[in-house]
This record gives C-alpha cells, sequence and structure tokens, in this order.
C-alpha cells in the first residue's frame, strides 16, 4: 500500500509478537524498499543479537527505558521511542539519544508499554526538534489527518486503530489509513 516500513514486534507479552521463523516469513514476501524496524521492550542483549543474526532488520525500534548506551550497543540504526508522561522534557530526550533515527513519540499508559490504542494530546508535539518525530499513539483512519494537521511528524506508526482485533491487521482500515495520509499530502 506503499508504507515505507514494516515493524515486528519482539516483544513477548504482546498480541503482535512473532517468532523469528515468522519475521523471516514476512521479510521473506517484503517488495524491495520497505525499511524492517524491529519492536523490543527492555529486552535482553542477548535475545536482541539473536534477531539481528537471523532476520534482516534495517532499523531497530527500542519502546522501553533502553539507556542511550544499551540502544548504541548493537552498531545498527535505532529509533527510540518515548511515551509522553507528563512533563517529559523532548529536547533532553533528543539530546541523550542524539544518535537515534527519529524520535517516536507515543502515548503513555500506566499498564502498558505501547500498541494500547491511546492518543496523547497532539499539541505537545514540539514544532522544532533536533530529531524527526515519529508520531505514533492511537492513529486511525478517522483521527490520522487532524493529527498530521496538529503534530507535522515526519512520520506515523500505526498499529491498533488498522486491526480488526488485537493483532489482527485489517486490509480496509489499512487501505483507508493510508488514503487519508495521501489526501492529506494532496490538498495539505
Ligand atoms: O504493538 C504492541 O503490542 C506494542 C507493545 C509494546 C510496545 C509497543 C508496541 N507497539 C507500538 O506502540 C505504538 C502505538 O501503537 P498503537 O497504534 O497505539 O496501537 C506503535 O509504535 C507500535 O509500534
Amino acid at each position: 500500500m506503499g508504507a515505507d516500513a514494516l515493524g515486528l514486534v519482539f516483544y513477548p507479552p504482546s498480541p503482535r509478537a512473532v517468532t523469528v521463523a515468522q519475521a523471516q516469513a514476512v521479510v521473506a514476501a517484503l517488495p524491495p524498499f520497505v525499511t524492517v524496524v524491529a519492536l523490543f521492550v527492555d529486552e535482553q542483549e542477548e535475545a536482541v543479537r539473536d534477531v539481528l543474526a537471523n532476520v534482516r532488520v534495517d532499523l531497530l525500534q527500542f519502546h522501553g527505558d533502553e539507556s542511550p548506551e544499551y540502544c548504541r550497543g548493537f552498531g545498527r540504526p535505532y529509533m527510540k521511542a518515548i511515551r509522553m508522561a507528563e512533563g517529559v522534557d523532548l529536547a533532553q530526550v533528543a539530546w541523550r539519544y542524539h544518535d537515534s533515527a527519529g524520535l517516536l513519540l507515543d502515548a503513555w499508559h500506566p499498564d502498558a508499554k505501547g500498541g494500547t490504542g491511546a492518543a496523547f494530546d497532539w499539541e505537545r508535539v514540539p514544532a522544532q526538534c533536533s530529531l524527526p518525530i515519529v508520531l505514533a499513539g492511537g492513529l486511525t483512519p478517522d483521527n490520522v489527518r487532524q493529527a498530521l494537521a496538529v503534530a507535522r511528524p515526519y512520520a506515523l506508526d500505526v498499529s491498533s486503530g488498522v486491526e480488526s482485533a488485537k493483532g489482527i491487521k485489517d486490509f480496509d482500515k489499512m487501505a483507508a489509513f493510508l488514503n487519508e495520509v495521501y489526501e492529506f499530502e494532496r490538498t495539505g
């Protein structure tokens, strides 16, 4: 459908978690030029290295409380996800994770690390940031145009909002989401 990237969730508690074998099958079916993102949450280094040794991964997404040293320790491009708790200082975060490919901003949730379908206040996305902003959290075909208009992110990341049930992607919802994005790009 024209998405630039596809995320593989290597977080066992997630309903979207994949095994290495499933990830290999997904990657093998991808057309060229689609960025493969591997998502981890406070994972043991050994487990991350095992995925890197067996799956063609272009970008690591760290969605937990990983330190900058941990994130850069794999010698691979990475992107730090930040859950937008009250008072988070994004300028300082961007400085600490200065070599991150971007800052992925997601809603904060007391009981989950992500993939909750909850949005945060898009007015909190800074107009200026030293890193490209990837907007996530509760995006749907119905709200994505508004999200783009308010937050003006570099990229979007959607999961729950294009599913028919937790972990089951819905073709029509994905198509509707992409259509909304293309319409926004066309009309501003
Ligand atoms: O998808 C998950 O299950 C997940 C689990 C733990 C951390 C992150 C997870 N997904 C990421 O969460 C955001 C927001 O997702 P949603 O659209 O609100 O469902 C996104 O970056 C997902 O990749």
